[in-house]
């Protein structure tokens, strides 16, 4: 049986010290905040939402959620967007996805000044970490939320077969590239693939389709790590992953579970690298 890898403990670990930065950051006149924009009606995203503002504020985060309703213009996302790219008191920006049809997310996205990217979308972001770079910069939040889970239950990277499920900005890309910098042997596969072709072979599986049943057992060599980044919902109305849990569980080394794996790691990745992306500015402005 598989250990589980368990992402709310984890995250309180980091959340743990996330409130102390801040309370440190604050005796110094620095107040971190983030700003979030969600447009439109899309429940899940105003459940995550939600759950990010509540944890802000649990962290002594000011967070600023800004609604703005399904009909919203991409002049007028644009003209609140300037408004906080321009905003000193506040750190850090996300936009949440998906946007309304009538946006055009990508050219959006990199509208954000990439001084506030907490999401680490924008090129020179996404460069730096594709490059390895060691100067500061942001990661997207889930990948370096499991990246954090390697370390945490000491899962060995380098020389091990990485296979990532998924080529997405905000996923599978730069999961790809932190386990390349890492030294894993990475393949990165889209739904044009063979999953089980390339998934029986390795050390480490990171699923982020967002499609049921990605992830079988007899896809899964005995002992490895399985990461399951997708959240569905299944034919009884109950969130899933992409992986079935039950039987890869048995084969499984390592694998984290729907709910309370990923998810909360991403919502405590994003508190850490606000908290950082406030500390940058004001090493930058002093
Ligand atoms: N836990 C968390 O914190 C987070 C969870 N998520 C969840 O992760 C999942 C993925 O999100 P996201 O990356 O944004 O989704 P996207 O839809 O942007 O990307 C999905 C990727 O999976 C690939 N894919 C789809 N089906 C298959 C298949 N059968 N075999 C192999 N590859 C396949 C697609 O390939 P192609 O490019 O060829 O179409 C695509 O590259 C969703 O369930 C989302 O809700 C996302 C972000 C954070
Ligand atoms: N700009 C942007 N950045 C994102 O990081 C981003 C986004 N847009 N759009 C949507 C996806 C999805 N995402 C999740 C965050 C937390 C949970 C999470 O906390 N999940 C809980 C369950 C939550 C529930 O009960 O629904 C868990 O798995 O335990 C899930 C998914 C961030 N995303």
């Amino acid at each position: 049986m598989a250990t589980i890898i368990d992402g709310r403990k984890l995250a309180k670990k980091i959340n743990d010290e996330t409130a102390k930065q801040v309370t440190k950051l604050k005796s110094e006149n620095v107040f971190p905040c983030l700003a979030v924009i969600l447009v439109g009606d899309d429940q899940a995203s105003h459940r995550y939402v939600r759950s990010k503002h509540r944890k802000a504020e649990q962290l002594g985060i000011k967070s600023i959620v800004k609604e703005m309703p399904e009909n919203t213009t991409q002049e007028d996302l644009m003209q609140v967007l300037n408004e906080y790219n321009n905003d000193d008191d506040i750190h850090a920006i996300l936009i949440q996805s998906p946007l309304p049809k009538q946006i055009d997310e990508k050219f959006i996205m990199k509208q954000i000044n990439p001084k506030k990217d907490v999401d680490g979308f924008q090129t020179i972001n996404a460069g730096n970490l594709f490059l390895n770079e060691s100067t500061n910069y942001p990661v997207a939040c889930t990948p370096n939320g499991v990246m954090q889970m390697f370390k945490e239950y000491n899962v060995a990277l380098e020389g091990k077969k990485a296979v990532v499920i998924g080529r997405s900005t905000i996923v599978g890309r730069p999961m790809a590239a932190l386990l390349i910098n890492a030294g894993a042997e990475v393949t990165v596969l889209n739904h044009f693939a063979e999953v089980s072709q390339y998934t029986k072979d390795a050390d480490i599986i990171v699923s982020a389709t967002g499609k049921l049943h990605t992830l079988r057992a007899a896809d899964v060599k005995a002992g490895a790590t399985v990461i399951d980044v997708g959240q569905n919902v299944d034919e009884n109305g109950k969130l899933v992953g992409d992986v079935d849990f039950d039987e890869v569980a048995k084969v499984a080394g390592n694998i984290t579970p729907v709910p309370g794996g990923v998810g909360p790691m991403t919502i405590c990745m994003l508190m850490k690298q606000t908290v950082q992306l406030a500390k940058w500015s004001d090493k930058r402005n002093g």
